[in-house]
């Protein structure tokens, strides 16, 4: 007879733990008593009550020992969004989630939380208030958009309340905080390159920014609300701030923390539109000559100048969720965690 270990229940995994929300949320879970799993591409710290695993997703045989007994898996890896490389998309979003599904299932795993994205809904228009019933993205915007669709769908469907799999899906929107990899150092970039000083569009739409430590409550709730009764099954669910703020504002108020001029002079918002899709065509032309990446994408331009914000109601009825932490709170710690980007330091 082979006896199955029964996992304990403040055991979890945590795919892509290494990155900047992934290791925000291990940091908390930690310090909810859960032990943790950490199965990523690199290892980025080390702490106490965390085991690594180092692998590639698409691998199921490297997935298996850090998912072995463990009754929870959070999946938050995805190659970063500034990427071009479709391929690469397709083979981590699409099927290694494919692959990390099948994982969980012959594994035993109980419950699976992934972290989707708001903007599988955003294709250039504005969005108010949008709630998660707004159909996907039928054109989406850039392939990092149109693989977190693929990998949302997956997810989703795989949850099965008799017995087996149950899955949920987080939809964050415009992550911010310590050690975000990309929001603040490409801000910053664009604002020391001088390119800071312009306001695309009248600089009215409003938009979410979600602070991390709000993004990683809405996870760990999801997870601990996910049951075979619960509405969660197979659901997706906005989290974010609940305090939708004109883009421009939420950039000024992080350079002007950091020391940089705010943006003042206003552009047509079709003008910048138009010249980013130019540049973006150019880049694509003359790909095999010469590798340059416009700052000003279509999908950035986008974002820069449409409402794009969310109700995070479904997660507040749901699973009682709240932000934790308020806008300008958010925005004042993440100013003083990057001394090194203030404007003047070496
Ligand atoms: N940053 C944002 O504003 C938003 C992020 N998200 C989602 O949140 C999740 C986490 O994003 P961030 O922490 O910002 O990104 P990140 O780039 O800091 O973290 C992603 C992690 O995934 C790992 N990874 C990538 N490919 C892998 C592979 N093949 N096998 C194993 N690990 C792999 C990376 O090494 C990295 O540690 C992603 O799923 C992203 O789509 C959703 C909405 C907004
Ligand atoms: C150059 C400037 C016009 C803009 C600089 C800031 C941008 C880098 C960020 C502003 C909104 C951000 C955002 C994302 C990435 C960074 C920004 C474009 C996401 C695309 C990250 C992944 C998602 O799932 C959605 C995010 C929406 C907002």
């Amino acid at each position: 007879m082979t006896t199955r270990v029964r996992p304990s229940s403040k055991r979890c995994a945590v795919i892509g733990g290494s990155g900047f929300l992934g290791r925000h949320l291990v940091e908390k879970l930690l310090e909810r008593g859960y032990s943790v799993a950490v199965f990523d591409i690199r290892q980025s710290y080390e702490l106490p009550g965390v085991t690594f695993y180092q692998g590639d997703l698409c691998d199921k045989e490297a997935l298996r020992p850090a998912l072995k007994d463990v009754p929870l898996v959070f999946h938050c890896a995805s190659p970063a969004p500034a990427s071009d490389d479709r391929a690469l998309f397709q083979r981590v979003n699409v099927q290694g989630t494919r692959t990390v599904i099948q994982a969980c299932t012959e594994l035993g795993v109980q419950k699976l939380v992934l972290t989707s994205s708001a903007s599988v809904v955003y294709e250039g228009a504005d969005i108010k208030n949008g709630t998660e019933d707004i159909p996907y993205a039928a054109k989406p915007m850039d392939y990092y958009t149109e693989t977190k669709i693929e990998q949302e769908k997956l997810v989703l469907q795989a949850c099965d309340k008799e017995g087996g799999l149950l899955t949920v899906a987080i939809r964050p929107h415009g992550i911010f905080g310590p050690r975000d990899p990309q929001l603040v150092p490409i801000l910053v970039d664009t604002a020391r390159r001088g390119k800071m000083k312009f306001i695309i569009g009248d600089g009215t739409n409003l938009v979410d920014f979600t602070f991390v430590e709000n993004v990683v409550h809405g996870h760990i709730l999801a997870a601990e609300h996910l049951r075979p009764e619960s509405p969660l099954c197979g659901k997706p669910y906005h989290i974010t701030n609940d305090e939708p703020i004109r883009f421009w504002d939420f950039m000024s108020k992080v350079l002007v923390g950091l020391g940089y001029a705010a943006p003042r002079y206003h552009l047509p918002y079709m003008l910048v539109y138009g010249l980013a899709m130019l540049l973006w065509l150019l880049a694509l032309l003359l790909r095999p000559l010469v590798a340059f990446k416009p700052t000003f994408t279509p999908m950035r331009v986008a974002l820069a100048g449409t409402h794009h914000y969310y109700s995070c109601e479904a997660a507040k009825r749901d699973m009682g969720y709240k932000p934790l932490v308020s806008l300008t709170e958010g925005i004042s710690r993440t100013v003083e965690s990057y001394p090194h980007l203030r404007h003047g330091a070496p």
